[in-house]
This record gives structure tokens, sequence and C-alpha cells, in this order.
């Protein structure tokens, strides 16, 4: 059953066009990656889904529902949670206090079983050591692994993580990945942006490529990456030289 789909998805800044005709459907479970070059459109994508940007034409669903003129709180309430390509806390505020927000304000727990559930996510990121650390003092690693916990504690039926394993070490990154694997088979079904694309293969079932706000190619992710067009419009190879 498909819980997010994009239909027809069309949206411009004038001369620039980050979602042309953009169509496809993401089912209840998968682990959906996208990837393309800088520009293409990607993180547009999220803010069309998230509902920070509203499209010029087309329509978006998520759970049988059309979504497409709901406000980006309705969308969180309903399940949709974001990681930032920036690392977004409140960084004068401890890690715990981050996830209590998010726990309070997006997924509307309160006391202590808002307090429980924050432990429980902290405790699956890996962030529990830290709950008592101001957030502005985390590493990169950690600060990542916050931007996590505060989708998580939004209780998303649907995660989308844009770019978070940039600028990461080697066994940072696999770490992060196990985290994000751990994620996926607890039930939550992501779409994962990523220019870390071993880091992204560790994950996806599935693969789309955007260029220029268009879908240019989908499929299982091996075949994908080695196909010649992927090859040369994405890794900027001559495939005919
Ligand atoms: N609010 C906006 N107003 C005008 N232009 C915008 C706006 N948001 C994005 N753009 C432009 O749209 C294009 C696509 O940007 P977007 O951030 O979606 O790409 P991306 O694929 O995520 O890139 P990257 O991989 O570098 O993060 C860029 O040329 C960007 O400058």
């Amino acid at each position: 059953m498909s819980l997010l789909r994009l239909d027809t998805v069309q949206k411009s800044f004038g001369a620039v066009t980050v979602a042309d005709q953009l169509s496809y459907d993401v089912a209840q479970g998968e682990a959906l990656g996208v990837i393309g070059p800088n520009g293409a459109g990607k993180t547009s994508m999220f803010n069309l889904i998230t509902g920070t940007l509203s499209p010029n034409s087309g329509q978006i669903t998520f759970d049988g529902q059309d979504i497409t003129t709901h406000s980006s709180a309705r969308r969180c309430r309903a399940g949709v949670a974001r990681s930032f390509q920036v690392p977004q806390p409140f960084s004068g505020m401890t890690v715990f206090e981050n996830a209590m927000i998010a726990a309070t304000q997006a997924a509307g727990l309160h006391g202590a079983q808002a307090e429980r559930f924050c432990l429980e996510v902290l405790d699956q990121t890996e962030l529990l050591p830290k709950a008592n650390t101001l957030a502005g003092s985390l590493t990169l690693l950690e600060r990542k692994r916050l931007e996590l916990t505060r989708a998580l504690c939004a209780k998303p039926r649907l995660l989308l993580l844009d770019e978070i394993a940039g600028g990461l070490t080697e066994a940072e990154c696999s770490s992060l990945v196990q985290t994000i694997k751990d994620i996926h088979a607890s039930g939550v079904t992501i779409i994962w942006i990523e220019h870390v694309v071993h880091a992204l293969l560790a994950v996806v079932d599935r693969l789309i490529v955007i260029d220029f706000g268009k879908k240019i190619a989908e499929g299982e992710p091996h075949a994908i990456m080695a196909s010649p067009q992927v090859q040369e419009i994405y890794l900027g190879i001559d495939v005919d030289g």
C-alpha cells in the first residue's frame, strides 16, 4: 500500500524549476533513496512534502488523504517528520529539552509519558549519555543524531532524511547507517536524500534520480547507479569518452 504519492507535482521559482511533473509512490515500510546533482531540487521536494513550499500544480497524497494544501503542522501531526541538511537544534537547550519540544509540540505527548518516550528515542539514537548536554556543544555526529532524535520524537510514519551522512568519518557514517537501519526495521517509512552513496545503498530498497526537478531514473539501487544515464548526469562521467 502506498503511504506517500506525488502526482505530477510542479514547482518553479521564476526560471528555476525545482519540481517538473514529479510523480512517484512510496510504499508503507519502504526505504527510498534520492540522488541527483547539487541544485536538482531534492531539498525543495522535501519542502513540498512537508508543506513549507506549495506546488504550482499537482497533488500530494499521504495515507490516502490529499494533503496538498495542508499546513506543515498538520502534516507533522499526521506523521511526516524530517531532518535538516544543516542541523537546526535549539543550541541553548539540552539534548533532552530538544527532544521534549518535539514530543510535546509535534507528537502531542505530555508530562511523564513524554519524558519516558524521549528517553526511549534517545536510547535508540545513542544520545542517552548526552541527554543533559547543551545541544550547541555537541560534535557533528551527535548533532546529526539529535536531528534524528527530534524527528523521531514527532512519532513519524514517514521520516525524511536530508543529507544526514555528509561530513562524517567512515566509522561515524557506519554507526549512523546502523541507527537508520534500526529505525527502518522498526517500521518507519524513509525517504533519504544523500550524496554519500555507499551509505544510502546500505539502507534503501529503491532509488530515484532527480535532475532539474525531473525524475530521470527509478529502480533497484545498484542497477540505477550502474546505468550510463546516471553515470553521465549524476557523476559527470562521459560514457562516450
Ligand atoms: N525559496 C527559493 N527561492 C528561489 N530559489 C530557490 C528557493 N529554494 C531553492 N531555490 C533554488 O532551487 C534550486 C534547487 O534547490 P534545492 O535546494 O532544492 O536543490 P538540492 O537538489 O537539494 O541541492 P543540494 O544537493 O545542493 O542540496 C537551486 O537552484 C536553488 O537555488
